[in-house]
């Protein structure tokens, strides 16, 4: 049998973090969303006890370093499943572009074998499962609109943000979101929280205040770092986009913008000189 899973792309409409965990982990609260960017994900059964990985992108592991692979490996010890499978990823989602294009695949993985082999694991128990895998991977096993907190493990579903185009711009570098992290500062953030502003845009139905309060302390960490990403910000700032922002630790930065007619000029003008440019809508 041969089953196909999509596996969407998020973005942070909002990134606090409220203080660094005895862990090494920061306790972050922050609202994600998917938008409809995905990889297309194949899995076909083997009658052998092996797990194989191939994928059109030259540029990604297909060995145990690949989140689909780990995936495929923890649902297997977990369940004592003794079959194989075959994993094909079509990927779309740019990678490291801090878009969860992984974190997404691990969680269409789990979703997927849960299905191919029958397992009836509940939707919750696959989040605690996608935790061990990493920290976007819970969000993205139930995908919509949420608050996370915790380290992004702990997920209170809400309402979807207003319906707007998304632009998606990566500048031809990869950022590491342990390096982001590890250079963040968490006594020297000079911002207000952000999430509370999204919170109630969202609740207020309110894409003029959905803009205003769009925020991410790590945005400045990896702009510091990244001269290249500020460049992108500003153009597409000066280009029209209603609210721009960068998604997670990046360097994807996006734009939001309502009116339809605007999105060819912002398209246009990035595509001036950014090769990896996406128009989007969000997913509601
Ligand atoms: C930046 C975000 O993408 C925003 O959604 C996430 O917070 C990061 O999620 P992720 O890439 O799934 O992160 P993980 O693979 O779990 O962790 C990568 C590294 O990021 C740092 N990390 C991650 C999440 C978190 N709450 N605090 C951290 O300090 C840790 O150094 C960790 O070693
Ligand atoms: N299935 C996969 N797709 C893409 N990258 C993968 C995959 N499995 C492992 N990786 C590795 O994970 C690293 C991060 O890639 P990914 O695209 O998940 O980053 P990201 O979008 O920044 O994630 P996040 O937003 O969760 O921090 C890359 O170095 C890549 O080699």
């Amino acid at each position: 049998m041969k089953i196909f899973e999509k596996a969407p792309a998020k973005i942070n409409l909002s990134l606090d973090v409220l203080y660094k965990r005895e862990d090494g982990y920061h306790e972050v609260e922050m609202v994600m969303t998917m938008v409809d960017l995905a990889d297309r994900i194949e899995m076909q059964e083997l009658p052998r006890d092996t797990i194989i990985i191939s994928s059109q992108a030259g540029y990604i592991p297909l060995d145990e370093k690949n989140l689909a692979f780990q995936a495929a490996r923890l649902i297997k010890d977990r369940y004592e499943v003794k079959q194989g499978v075959y994993i094909h990823l079509n990927k779309k989602i740019p990678v490291a572009a801090g878009l969860a294009g992984g974190s997404s695949d691990a969680a269409a993985a789990l979703r997927g074998l849960n299905r191919l082999w029958k397992l009836g694991i509940p939707e919750k128990e696959l989040q605690t499962l996608g935790a061990e895998l990493g920290s976007d991977v819970p969000f993205c096993i139930s995908g919509g609109t949420a608050v996370a907190r915790g380290r992004g493990e702990k997920l209170e579903p809400i309402a979807s943000p207003p319906q707007c185009w998304v632009i998606l711009a990566k500048p031809p570098i990869n950022v590491s979101t342990a390096e982001i992290y590890g250079k963040f500062n968490a006594k020297k953030i000079k911002r207000q929280p952000s999430t509370p502003n999204i919170l109630a845009a969202i609740q207020n139905r309110s894409f003029d205040k959905l803009c205003e309060g769009l925020g991410n302390v790590l945005e400045d960490v990896t702009l510091h770092s990244y001269p290249e990403v500020r460049h992108l910000k500003e153009c597409m700032q000066r280009l029209g986009a209603d609210g721009v922002l960068m998604s997670g630790s990046g360097p994807t930065v996006f734009g939001l913008v309502s009116k339809e007619a605007k999105v060819p000029r912002i398209y246009n003008g990035l595509r001036g000189f950014c090769k990896d440019v996406y128009a989007v809508r969000m997913l509601t």
